[in-house]
């Protein structure tokens, strides 16, 4: 594994070179994603069998549908989502031209969980490439054939400097989180989240944790359990409780305004 600040060190140069924030550029790399995903449904699908019998109208939903759904809006609203906003004008500027303009922040870290390996590593990418950031994803190491997919998906579609994916386990999530990011996206556990936030305040880096459930590590009959092709009471809820409480705009978290 390539030493992690040469792959952070490597994203940020590609930020600074600017390429990522043209609104264009934005939404060819959403449309290069949108085109993985209906080009290598099989692949991912059986990926997702693969680590946690996933499978049938469950899997098909919430990882591939959730996906395209999620491009779709973005590449749709995306143009009116980056414009300039007019502010009102005081006194004080009232000779100047004021608005609130949204930039990229940087480097955003999304760590996934192994529970929808898929779509938790891609619902927050989508959002980080559209805010005009460099992205390294580090996928969950429990639902490892999907982690290996990412891995080997994303270089084939994306630019390869500017969008990075980081495979393995603690030891690599840990020496990743030494780095400095300027934003994390984190879903797992709350005891990983205050590892994850504490490494983050060395930098002063935010942290937008996803960990509403305090939860154990699964095992492979949990993991299986949970997301059986039937489906589980347990995967039911936590879905109802992201659709109406967490499916908000990552947009607002990952750009900071700035006003003439
Ligand atoms: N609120 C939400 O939207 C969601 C919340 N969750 C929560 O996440 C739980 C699953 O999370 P986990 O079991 O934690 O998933 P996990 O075992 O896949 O770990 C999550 C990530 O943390 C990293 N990690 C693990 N130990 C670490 C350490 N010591 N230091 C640094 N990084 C480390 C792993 O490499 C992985 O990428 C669910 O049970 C639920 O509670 C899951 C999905 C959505
Ligand atoms: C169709 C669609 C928008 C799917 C979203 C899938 C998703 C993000 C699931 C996460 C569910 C969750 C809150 C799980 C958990 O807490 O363990």
């Amino acid at each position: 594994m390539e030493k992690m600040q040469q792959i952070v060190g490597r994203a940020r140069a590609a930020f600074r070179s600017g390429r990522s924030r043209p609104l264009e550029f934005r939404i060819q790399q959403l449309k290069a994603l949108e085109r993985m995903v209906q080009e290598k449904e099989k692949e991912i699908l059986a990926a997702l069998k693969a680590d946690l019998n996933k499978c049938g109208p469950s899997a098909y939903s919430h990882e591939i549908l959730g996906v395209l759904g999620e491009l779709a809006l973005t590449m749709e609203k995306l143009p009116s989502w980056a414009a300039p906003q007019p502010v009102k004008k005081n006194l004080l500027t009232m000779r100047d031209e004021a608005y609130i303009g949204y930039e990229p922040l940087g480097v955003v870290l999304v760590i996934g969980a192994w529970n929808y390996p898929f779509v938790l590593v891609m619902q927050p990418l989508i959002g980080a490439i559209a805010a005009g950031n460099a992205v390294v994803v580090k996928p969950s190491e429990v639902s490892e054939n999907t982690a290996r997919l990412v891995a080997e998906l994303l270089p084939q579609y994306l630019d390869k400097d500017l969008y990075a994916v980081v495979t393995g386990g603690v030891p690599e999530t840990t020496e990743l989180l030494t780095q400095r990011f300027d934003h994390i996206l984190y879903t797992g556990n709350t005891a990983v989240g205050k590892i994850v936030m504490a490494a983050a305040a060395k930098h002063l880096t935010p942290v937008t944790p996803a960990a509403h459930f305090p939860a154990p590590g699964p095992s492979a009959d949990t993991a299986a359990a949970a997301n059986s092709c039937s489906g589980s009471t347990a995967s039911a809820a936590a879905f109802q409780y992201t659709d109406t409480a967490e499916q908000q705009p990552i947009w607002t978290l990952l750009t900071c305004g700035t006003s003439a």
